[in-house]
């Protein structure tokens, strides 16, 4: 079983046609045609379209092709919802999810056969209805959450910084719900454009904090984000040395080993199966 790869998930504008032809090329793991605060009012239907088409299209090869749709509250989002529904889309990423009724009215936007769901955790509201939202997952088919940053910084009236102390909290938040779940976590996105030491940081922040990935709003983003939430040559050594070790005699059925000075149980044998299997 080939684990599905989520390290980069970039955004573009649904109505720039541009840069969806762009994505056909991109090595990002996931393409995310939004149709939400990357277009503006008045371009919304015609964005909407271009989605229909683009992804009838079709040509974005292994790439998961996720839809954010408006959320359901805003003029635009039922129209989105019964636009994309049917398409073909990978997911849809629904912004601003801050309840278990707000996602249960999503599933049935999209009908019970309708895509997965991504949900977006970028209000105070959304943060506190995380164990909420985990413990629903499984019954409206629910499979990622994706921090927005930007949106909770704006809402919390604070200033994340480099280090984005003042979100922490809430980040911890949103991947030990997906744990929970046994869903995807993706981080927030980096505004910073021509920062690659400040971007290389928050990705390090991210891996740190558990994220399977992190959103991307450019592509010059994607290979730094590869290098960083991919495994590296020292995660693969250690998970070939812990996959040689169980196999070694006399070790078969241990269920704990010693291995370079550090116990190693059969948990980081399935963790390291998993990191060889990646590459
Ligand atoms: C941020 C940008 C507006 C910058 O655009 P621009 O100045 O045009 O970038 P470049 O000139 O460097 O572009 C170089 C080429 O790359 C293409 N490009 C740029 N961005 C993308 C992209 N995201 N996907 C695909 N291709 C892209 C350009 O077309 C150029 O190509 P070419 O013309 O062939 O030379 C721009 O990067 C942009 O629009 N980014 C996405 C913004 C977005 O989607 N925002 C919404 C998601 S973030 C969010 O909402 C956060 C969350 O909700 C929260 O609350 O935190
Ligand atoms: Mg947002």
């Amino acid at each position: 079983m080939t684990l599905r790869r989520r390290r980069t998930a970039l955004y573009m504008p649904a109505s720039n046609a541009r840069a969806i032809a762009k994505a056909r090329g991109l090595a990002c793991d996931v393409v995310i045609l939004d149709l939400e605060d990357a277009v503006a009012p008045d371009e919304k239907a015609r964005a909407r379209q271009q989605v229909v088409d683009e992804i009838g299209a079709g040509g974005f090869g292994t790439r998961e092709l996720v839809v954010r749709i408006n959320a359901l509250d805003t003029p635009w989002g039922a129209d989105d919802a019964a636009a994309v529904r049917a398409i073909g889309a990978d997911a849809v990423l629904v912004p601003k999810m801050a309840s278990v009724s707000g996602l249960a009215a999503v599933r049935h936007a999209l009908r019970e056969d309708g895509p997965p769901i991504w949900a977006m955790i970028e209000t105070c509201a959304g943060v506190l209805a995380l164990p909420a939202l985990a413990a629903a997952a499984g019954e409206m088919r629910l499979a990622a959450l994706v921090a927005g940053t930007n949106d909770l910084a704006k809402e919390m009236r604070c200033r994340p910084g480099a280090d984005r102390m003042p979100l922490v909290p809430a980040l911890a938040g949103l991947v030990t719900a997906a744990r929970a779940a046994g869903i995807v976590a993706l981080d927030g996105v980096c505004n910073a454009l021509d920062a690659p030491d400040r971007f290389a940081a928050e990705c390090a922040q991210g891996v740190a904090l558990g994220f399977d990935g992190k959103t991307l709003i450019h592509p010059a983003q994607i290979d730094a984000a590869h290098a960083a939430f991919g495994p590296s040559a020292e995660d693969l050594a250690w998970a070939r040395a812990v996959i040689a070790a169980f196999a070694a005699p006399g070790n078969a059925d241990k269920g704990a080993i010693r291995l370079d000075g550090q116990m190693v149980e059969r948990l980081h044998l399935a963790e390291a199966e998993a990191v060889v299997a990646e590459v």
